[in-house]
């Protein structure tokens, strides 16, 4: 836990709004893993634990991690998110698997029939980084959108997808989390630097 509060003197008109939040120490994060297989155990989850290692690198605030598991059925798909962002309170909810093109990848239809505001520029930098590694990372639909207070960006379901696209998108994360009034989040900034422009 590194969030420290600030003394009320200390603060003066000219304080950014993220000094004044208190820290969080219930703010979750939901992964959900989507995958027919590792739902029913075919094969072990790979990916959803693979989110959490790299949040748990990334992120210097104290988050609780919601981590489910379920097939590629997009009302289920549906359901879930919106428990993850409306019960649970997650400021972000992190998806894996289902981008694809095969008939039952459908985890951005469920995002964006969640979602109020689809946030596009995730999907293409997450594409744009990982074509420099697989050619067919042409083949994910992956995006991201805006629930309520809640964040959900969506993963390819390759586990070594995991660590490629966070790192891309992460740098934006908090700043897109504040702006949708979201807990403040920090991040170790030898592993990745949060920008926020109006510091
Ligand atoms: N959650 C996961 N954990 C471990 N390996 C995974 C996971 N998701 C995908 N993979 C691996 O990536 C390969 C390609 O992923 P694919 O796009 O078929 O995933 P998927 O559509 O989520 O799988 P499923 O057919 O189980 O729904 C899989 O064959 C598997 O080896
Ligand atoms: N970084 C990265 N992106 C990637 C991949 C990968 O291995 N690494 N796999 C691609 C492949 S092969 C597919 S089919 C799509 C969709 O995967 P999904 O249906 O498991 O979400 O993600 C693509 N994006």
């Amino acid at each position: 836990m590194k969030n420290t509060i600030r003394p009320a003197a200390v603060i003066s008109v000219f304080t950014p709004r993220s000094a004044l939040r208190t820290p969080h120490s219930d703010m979750k994060i939901g992964i959900l893993t989507i995958s027919d297989r590792a739902s029913q155990g075919i094969y072990e989850d790979k990916s959803g634990p693979a989110i959490v290692a790299c949040l748990q690198e990334m992120l210097s605030c104290e988050w609780a991690p919601v981590v489910r598991v379920i097939p590629d059925e997009q009302p289920l798909i549906e359901t879930n998110l919106k428990e993850l962002c409306d019960t649970e309170g997650c400021c972000l909810v992190v998806t894996t698997g289902g981008t694809g093109p095969a008939k039952r990848d459908v985890t951005p239809e469920a995002t964006e029939a969640v979602c109020e505001k689809m946030m596009p520029g995730f999907g293409e930098l997450m594409r744009a980084v990982s074509l420099k590694i697989v050619p067919t990372a042409i083949l994910s639909r992956q995006t991201a959108g805006i629930r309520g207070k809640s964040l959900i960006i969506n993963l390819p379901g390759k586990p070594s997808a995991i660590r490629d696209c966070l790192t891309a998108v992460m740098p934006a994360v908090p700043y897109c989390v504040d702006l949708i009034e979201g807990p403040y989040l920090t991040t170790h900034e030898a592993v990745v630097k949060a920008f926020r422009p109006k510091q």
